[in-house]
């Protein structure tokens, strides 16, 4: 059993002006614990989405269905009821942005401290206390607490923001473009970050983000979402060359290498709308390796090698790896 299983989750959002965005379409995957898992797409493909639904944390305009499990319990199926006793004491989140989204009044050890008086799992001495913990924890020293978040570097937020979620000891840490507006040597540190506590805390790791040398650098394993579905998953490195799925192959090509080399800049088209069913395969308009079959029928994951799954007729037709 995993520590956490997603199972065929969907998530619609309402629109304002009537219908629907299909935003997750059956996504599922697992992760055990002190896993590396990255979630990978172009904006707007369901990422944010999935993990907020993880966390079940939708706005009230959104629908969800399918299954996730923590240690088998099943999270989702009563509502608010059956997460908030998960939500942040085994699985928590650092949020797109989380960096800014410190309380200026109010100094970092205090806001670090918060969540655990809020969420009943220490006092206010002790929380105190493990604040200054986890400062040292993510290698800021505990005196900056009595700092104000302005005083703080970018790198320095971000880091805050990670002990913030870690407060309560979750066993699980999604984190939502953790190094987007860091500069490159700072997201090498916060990766690096990530990575070490992961190891030492044998926290599972959701790694969501668009920038592919970020998933090759941290995770052992992601899945690639297009048009609200996972269309290929498995281990990084053969995501990256032995890709199964032409949209996984372009990505891919389309990313500065490691080693911050250019390739191909972009993927020709957009990805497709989510407000209305797509019959054939979601990305035949962009695909370079297109067959008949794409135009009408929606191709499902299938086994392409060991741990490795993908979305896409031509793999049907040519069997298992
Ligand atoms: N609150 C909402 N109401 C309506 N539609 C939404 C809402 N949140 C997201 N969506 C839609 O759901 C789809 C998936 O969005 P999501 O933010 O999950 O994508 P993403 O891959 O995380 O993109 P990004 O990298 O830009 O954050 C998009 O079409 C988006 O417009």
């Amino acid at each position: 059993m995993s520590l956490l299983e997603c199972r065929d989750l969907h998530v619609w959002f309402d629109q304002t002006h009537g219908g629907q965005v299909h935003a997750v379409n059956g996504a599922s995957f697992g992760l055990d614990a002190g896993q590396r898992f990255g979630l990978v797409g172009e904006s707007g493909c369901g990422k944010t989405t999935t993990i907020l639904a993880l966390m079940g944390l939708l706005p009230p305009t959104a629908s969800v269905a399918g299954e996730v499990r923590i240690n088998g319990t099943d999270i989702l199926c009563g509502g608010e009821e059956s997460v908030r006793p998960f939500r942040w004491r085994d699985i928590a989140m650092v949020f797109q942005g989380a960096m800014n989204a410190f309380n200026p009044m109010k100094t970092v050890a205090w806001q670090i401290a918060e969540p655990m008086v809020y969420h009943g799992v220490a006092d206010r001495a002790e929380a105190r206390s493990r604040a200054s913990e986890l400062l040292e924890l993510v290698g800021i020293p505990a005196a900056a607490g009595k700092r104000y978040p302005h005083e703080f570097s970018g790198g320095m937020r971000q880091r805050a923001a990670i002990a913030m979620a870690l407060a309560c000891e979750p066993k699980i840490l999604l984190a939502d473009e953790p190094t987007t507006a860091l500069d490159v040597m700072v997201q090498a540190q916060v990766l690096e970050l990530l990575t070490r506590l992961s190891d030492e805390l044998g926290l599972a790791l959701i790694l969501v983000t668009h920038d592919l040398p970020v998933v090759a650098q941290t995770c052992e394993r992601a899945a690639v979402m297009y048009g609200g579905e996972i269309v290929e998953d498995g281990p990084v490195a053969d995501l990256y060359h032995a890709a199964s799925h032409p949209y996984t192959r372009l990505l891919f090509a389309a990313t500065p290498d490691l080693y911050g080399e250019e390739r191909i800049t972009t993927i020709p088209g957009g990805p497709p709308r989510l407000d209305s069913v797509i019959a054939g395969c979601p990305f035949r308009p962009r695909c370079d390796v297109p067959m008949e079959r794409c135009d009408g029928e929606h191709p499902t994951l299938s086994i392409t090698g060991p741990d490795h799954r993908a979305a896409c007729h031509r793999n049907e037709l040519q069997g298992a790896k």
